[in-house]
C-alpha cells in the first residue's frame, strides 16, 4: 500500500488570500498526522505565493512524520532547504506565471543544474526525489544522478478527457514505473490526484508515495462546513440561561 503524502498548500494559498494568520497550514499538517498521513507536503515557491519560509521552519519542529519539500532547482531555495533540512526534497520545475506545475523536471535539458542542487543535498543527508513526466530517458538520466526516488507527474493522467486517453496515460505510468523499480529507485507518483481517480494509481507494483494535496484541501472544506458554520451560530444565539440553572 503507498503512504500518503498530504500537501497543505492550499491551505497558505487562503491564508495569503487575507496575508492574516489563519488558517495556519502548520495546525493543517497536525490534523493531517491525526487523520494518518504518512508524510507532509510543502512546495515553497519562489514567489511565495502559498507557502512561506516560516511555515517550513514551524514544520521543520512540528511535523513527527515526514517532512517533503518540493522546490524549484534555485540556488537560493537550495541554501533555505539545507538550512532547514526536511527528510526529503523533491525538485520539481516552476515558472511564475503558471496557476501550478505544468510538467515534470526536464533533467535532459537542465542536466548539469540539476545535478548540483542533488549533489549539495545527497551530501547533507537529505533524500532527493526528482519530479518528471513518466518517461523512460527521463528515468535514465534521474538514475545516473544517484536519487533515492522519482515521483512521476500524474497530471496528465488526472487531467485525460476521455477514457482513451485516460489509459493510455495510465499505461505510461505503468511502463514508467517498471522502468524505475528495475533500476532501484523508489517510486512515487502525483499532481492533480482526487478521490475518483486514484484507485487505478494504487494498483501500479511498487508505488510507494503519492502525494495528494488540492482535492484533499478542497473535500476538508465541505466535511467541516456544516460544523463551523454551527459554532458560529453557537456564538450569534447563545444558549439562554435559566435562573435556577445558576
Ligand atoms: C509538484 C507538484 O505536482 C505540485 O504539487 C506542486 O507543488 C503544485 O504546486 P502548487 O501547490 O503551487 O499548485
Ligand atoms: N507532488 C504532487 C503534490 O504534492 C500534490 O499535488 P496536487 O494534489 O495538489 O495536485
Amino acid at each position: 500500500m503507498p503512504k500518503l503524502g498530504v500537501n497543505i498548500d492550499h491551505v497558505a494559498t487562503v491564508r495569503q488570500a487575507r496575508k492574516t494568520v489563519e488558517p495556519d497550514p502548520v495546525w493543517a499538517a497536525t490534523l493531517a498526522e491525526l487523520g494518518g498521513a504518512d508524510g507532509i507536503t510543502v512546495h515553497l515557491r519562489e514567489d511565495r505565493r502559498h507557502i512561506q519560509d516560516r511555515d517550513v521552519r514551524v514544520l521543520r519542529e512540528t511535523v513527527r512524520v515526514k517532512l517533503n519539500l518540493e522546490m524549484s532547482v534555485s540556488e537560493e531555495i537550495t541554501d533555505f532547504a539545507l538550512d532547514v533540512m526536511p527528510d526529503q526534497c523533491t525538485l520539481v520545475p516552476e515558472k511564475r506565471e503558471e496557476v501550478t506545475t505544468e510538467g515534470g523536471l526536464d533533467l535532459i535539458a537542465h542536466r548539469d543544474r540539476v545535478l548540483r542542487c542533488v549533489d549539495r543535498l545527497l551530501e547533507a543527508g537529505i533524500e532527493v526525489s526528482l519530479f518528471i513526466d513518466p518517461n523512460a530517458k527521463q528515468i535514465e538520466v534521474a538514475d545516473s544522478m544517484n536519487v533515492h526516488a522519482v515521483e512521476l507527474h500524474t497530471g496528465q493522467y488526472a487531467e485525460a478527457v476521455d477514457v482513451e486517453t485516460q489509459t493510455r496515460e495510465l499505461d505510461l505510468l505503468f511502463e514508467a514505473g517498471e522502468e524505475a523499480r528495475t533500476r532501484g529507485m523508489l517510486l512515487h507518483m502525483g499532481h492533480g490526484l482526487t478521490y475518483l481517480n486514484v484507485e487505478p494509481i494504487v494498483e501500479i507494483p511498487g508505488v510507494s508515495e503519492l502525494n495528494i494535496g488540492h482535492s484533499i484541501i478542497s473535500r476538508a472544506v465541505f466535511v467541516g462546513m456544516e460544523r463551523a458554520v454551527r459554532e458560529m451560530k453557537a456564538l450569534l444565539n447563545p444558549p439562554l440561561i435559566m435562573a435556577n440553572d445558576v
